[in-house]
Formats: C-alpha cells, structure tokens, sequence
C-alpha cells in the first residue's frame, strides 16, 4: 500500500469548525456564535484605530525583513512584561522575569508546555479548570503531561464553584503544575472574585503547585487592563514562581499577526539566565524566530502615549459593547416572555457566555434558527449586534421554553 493509507480523517475543530458551517449555511438571518472573535455592531471584524496608527508609523520607518531575535522583538518583550506586571511592580523593578515573544497566546503555551516537558523536574502532571479551553488539553498533552481537572463552573447557579474549587486544589499532589485562567475564563464566561483568587494563591502555595497563567483577554474583559491583570499581580506579588501566557489577538485585535508573549517569573537572577537561554533552544526547534511585524504594532501602540491611550479607550469600548449586549439579550429574553433565570449571561464577562443550553437545543438552534455556536452552549457576545439580539432571544425562548 502507498505511504499514507494509515492516516485517519481528523474530526472538525469544535470551535473553528462552527465557522465553517455557518459560511455554508444560506440563512440572512444566521449568526456565528462560535469563534471568540470581535465582531462590531455591524458583524463585521473590528480594526482597531491604533492598530492602523501603529501600522502607518511603522511604515514611515522603512524597517528591514531581517530575523529577529530567537525570543522576538525586544521593545515589544518589555512592554508586554510591563503591561502584565504594571510599571512600579517589584517583578518589573528588580527584573525578576524572562519575556520571550510567542506565535499569540497559543504559542505561549505551547512554548511554556515545551520548556516544561524539557525542564521541569517533577513528575509531569498538570491540574485544569472544568471545563477549559479546548486547546488547553491537547497543547499539554502533546508535550506529555498527564492532565487532570480541579473543579471550577458550577451547572446549578452557571457560576462558579469556589468551594469545590477550593477542595480540589488542596489535594492536587504537590509540585504539580496548575493551569489558571487569569480573566474571561474560557468558555464559561465566570471569574472568581479578588476574595477568591488571595484564597486560590494561598492554597496553590501551601500546596507548592506551579502555577501556568493564561491572560488571553487584558482590558477585553472588564475594560480595565489593570483590574483584568489582577490575578497575575497578586501571584507576583504573593512571590509565586509562575509562567504566564499573554495574547493580543482579542485586546488589540491582532487576531492573525499572531502576536503573543510567554513569561516566566523566577526570583533568582542566575536562575533567570540558564531559564532564557534554555527557552531558546526550544523555540530554536519550534520555529526558530516569531514573526515580526505584530510585535512592531503592538510595541508601538503600548510605547507611543497617544496610540496607548487610544487603545486604552478602545479596549474598553470593545469591553463596554460586549457588555451592553448581554443586557440587551436578558432584556429581549423577558420580552419574549422566558420565564428562565437568565441572571447568569449579565454575570459572567469577557467574550463568551456559558448559556447552559444542552446539545439539543444546540442542536435546534442551529438547524431551525441558523444560529451557530459550540455544542457546549457557549456563544461568543461579540457575535451579539443590536441588529440580531431580538432574533437571538427569540431563538433562544424557543428552545427553552
Ligand atoms: C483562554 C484562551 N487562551 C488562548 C487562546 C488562544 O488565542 P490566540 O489566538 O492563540 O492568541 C484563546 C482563544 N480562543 C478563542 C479563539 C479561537 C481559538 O483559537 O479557539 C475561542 O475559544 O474561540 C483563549 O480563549
């Protein structure tokens, strides 16, 4: 038999998979609630202001094609670690940490996962939400760690399980590695509170765990790029050793320049020095070098005062719209005359919102309504318009009635 008679047919991807279906289907009234994507009040992607800004300065400079460094694009590895940790961080002062630019969020994972597998001296266990990111799972597993769950979303209140939660992590074997998502938990849409996450430090303390922080969403889920960056602070603050992974894809809308940074806190210096040069060697192996020009965009608009302060409002005007659709959709829910506690959709923040509906009214949905989303029940808010969020509720009511 030929070469490749072996190999089976890989199943669609649960979440980029939704949007293949929904281009096929030929509804005017569909809408894709699938990929956590930013999407305006028209459905259409969003370009942010600064980005076009940053984009047209970096032109004026007729740059090189030249390879950057293995760990990326210096200017934007420092103001990366100086938007995690804020400027007056102690982290920032006494330069406790590597920063090395990473292919998005995704890549700082695989990237942090990859130098674990290789570094890491303990066994290779790593403890994840339920639920978590789809990719969150896999991305782990293909740098053989074993990955078990702590509890996290409660079903009954569509909220969060702070006492199981809790109960989990204290019998988490020691020096197992725990994966938190710092804001805009993916796909529940639930955060634990500041109360709760000084109590989750402390138990990830007393049980020695390290901790691996995935900050996808700064800025786009509150608004406040510093209130979205409180989990990451307090583990700094609280002297946790810890990686972080950090996305631009959804705060600045650099969804396809692949821009993203993974950190990693230690609080020796010569320990810092034989972690980076490590870290390079890894990524040496995986692709050598990130590509440069979304560093270029998102160092100018986070070093450049005006292009900053204009993201900063426009992070927040992606924030605010996402929140204002969540209103509206409990609004048409209860002019539609649901009867449901929809409390839960203004609760939860950040792209997405649990619904709690189950695969058949997911089912339903989509085949009578053309409304798509993941088979979870998770919808992305940034699909929601003013345009389509009566229909949406109608929809909705009529699968849960
Ligand atoms: C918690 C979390 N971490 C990391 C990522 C990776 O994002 P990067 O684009 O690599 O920076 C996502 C994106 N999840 C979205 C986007 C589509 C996807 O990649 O699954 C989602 O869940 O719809 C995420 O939600």
């Amino acid at each position: 038999s030929h070469w490749w008679a072996n190999i089976k047919m890989a199943p669609p991807d649960a979440i980029l998979g939704v949007t293949d279906a929904f281009k096929k289907d030929t509804n005017p009234n569909k809408i894709n609630l699938g990929v956590g994507a930013y999407r305006d009040d028209n459905g259409k992607p969003y370009v942010l202001d600064c980005v076009r800004k940053a984009e047209a300065f970096i032109a004026s400079q007729n740059m090189d094609k030249e390879y950057t460094q293995i760990t990326g694009v210096p200017d934007f590895c420092e103001a990366s670690a100086r938007l995690l940790f804020g400027n007056d961080s102690d982290i920032i002062k006494n330069k406790q940490y590597i920063t090395a630019q990473s292919i998005s969020g995704t890549g700082g994972l695989r990237n942090g996962f990859e130098f674990l597998r290789k570094f890491y001296p303990y066994q290779k266990l790593v403890y994840m939400p339920i639920p978590s990111w789809g990719n969150h799972n896999p991305i782990a597993s293909d740098s053989t760690f074993e990955v078990k769950s702590y509890r996290y979303y409660k079903p009954a209140t569509r909220g969060f399980d702070f006492e199981g939660c809790l109960e989990d992590i204290s019998k988490i074997p020691e020096r197992s590695v725990i994966l938190l998502q710092a804001c805009a938990h993916n796909p529940t849409g639930v955060d634990p509170n500041q109360d709760q996450w000084r109590e989750i430090s402390k138990i990830v303390k007393q049980r020695n765990l390290m901790p691996f922080i995935d900050l996808a969403y700064q800025g786009f889920a509150s608004g406040d790029i510093d209130r979205d960056a409180f989990a990451v602070r307090l583990f700094a603050e609280e002297g946790h050793e810890f990686l972080v992974a950090q996305s631009y894809a959804k705060n600045m809308g650099l969804y396809g320049e692949r821009v993203g940074a993974l950190t990693i806190v230690a609080r020796e210096q010569d320990d810092l020095q034989r972690i980076s040069s490590q870290l390079k060697v890894v990524i040496r192996r995986l692709y050598s070098n990130p590509p440069r020009h979304g560093a270029h965009i998102a160092s100018a608009v986070l070093n450049t005062p005006e292009l900053r302060s204009l993201w900063l409002n426009e992070v927040k005007g992606m924030a605010d719209r996402i929140i204002t659709m969540r209103q509206t959709l409990v609004e048409n829910l209860k002019k539609e005359g649901s009867l449901q506690n929809w409390q839960h959709i203004t609760d939860q923040i950040g792209m997405f919102c649990f619904t709690g509906l189950n695969e058949q009214q997911v089912q339903r949905l989509m085949k009578e309504f053309s409304v798509y989303l993941t088979k979870d029940g998770r919808i992305s808010i940034a699909g929601v318009s003013s345009k389509n969020n009566a229909y949406l509720a109608h929809a909705i009511h009529q699968v849960t009635k």
